[in-house]
């Protein structure tokens, strides 16, 4: 039985502890909470049959077989290095975090120190095995672009460019590089940060942000042109009512990761 710590317990946290509720092979023991948000939580997870425990840290004789972020930048700072360092393998969907300069380093030498790895999981997006395998023979350019509903950009640098309630067409909120759409939209630009460490990097993805009022998807398109040849993916993902900035495939992406740690054949 994989025993999991999870950070954070929102919209991904909840959906993925519903989907592993009947799962024999593994199971949420912790939960890491805000501190503050414990009896918010703990509310969330009552009609659960096996409520993981829901703490404000680690315990410091806390040895899960894996610690799951699903929380956002912050946590990774706060849970997931001291994790590392600790020997614990941990996996992350806040992989826009790894914007801010050094951090990917600092992440890298706590793995070592700990002996143990960071998995970056792709989370909304798909065509990340594709695009890192194309990197090898190397790589011209990456250009994605993101479309999500209006109101999924509501307190976001998006409502300084425009009127969310009351643009009526398709409008381009931001055009940079994907360092600088993580720094800007934390919740919403993961999946640019993970194109670009998978592929470019961070400083030459070509990064495009729309808020379109006309769709109910979260779109994520991206052509990738290299010595492989080129290929380019849409990825239409329908949003979880819990937060329309997060895709339900973000879920799926993390139930899947577990279970290939879980499960003897993994895919
Ligand atoms: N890689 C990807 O494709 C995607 C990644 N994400 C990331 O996942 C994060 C979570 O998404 P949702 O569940 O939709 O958000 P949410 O806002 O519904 O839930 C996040 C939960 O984590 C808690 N939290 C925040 N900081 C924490 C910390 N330092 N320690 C412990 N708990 C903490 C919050 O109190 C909240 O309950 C996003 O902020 C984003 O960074 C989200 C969507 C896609
Ligand atoms: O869930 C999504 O569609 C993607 C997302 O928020 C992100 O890239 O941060």
């Amino acid at each position: 039985m994989l025993n999991i710590t999870m950070i954070g317990c929102g919209a991904i946290g909840v959906a993925v502890l519903e989907l592993l509720e009947n799962d024999t092979q593994m199971r949420v023991e912790h939960v890491i909470a805000s501190a503050g948000s414990e009896a918010l939580v703990q509310q969330r997870l009552a009609a659960f049959k096996y409520p993981p425990q829901v703490l404000t840290a680690l315990p410091a004789d806390a040895r899960p077989d894996l610690l799951v972020e699903c929380a956002g930048h912050m946590a990774i700072e706060e849970h997931v290095l001291p994790a590392l360092e600790r020997g614990i393998a941990c996996l992350i969907v806040s992989v826009g975090a790894l914007s801010q300069v050094g951090l990917v380093e600092r992440l890298e030498a706590a793995a070592a120190r700990g002996n143990t790895r960071i998995e970056l999981l792709p989370g909304a997006i798909g065509g990340i095995d594709a695009l890192s395998a194309a990197k090898v023979g190397g790589l011209d350019s990456v250009d994605y672009t993101g479309r999500k509903p209006a109101k999924a950009w509501k307190n976001t640098p998006a409502e300084q460019v425009c009127d969310l309630e009351k643009i009526d067409q398709a409008t381009v909120i931001f055009q940079g590089s994907a360092r600088e759409a993580a720094r800007l939209y934390p919740k919403n630009a993961n999946v640019a940060a993970t194109l670009s460490l998978a592929g470019l990097g961070l400083d030459r993805t070509r990064v495009t942000l729309i808020a379109d009022p006309l769709s109910e998807e979260n779109v994520h398109h991206f052509e990738a042109r290299g010595a492989f040849g080129g290929f380019e993916m849409s990825l239409r993902g329908k949003p979880l009512q819990a937060n329309p900035k997060t895709s339900a495939l973000t879920v799926y992406s993390v139930v899947r990761a577990l279970g290939n740690h879980a499960h003897a054949i993994s895919i």
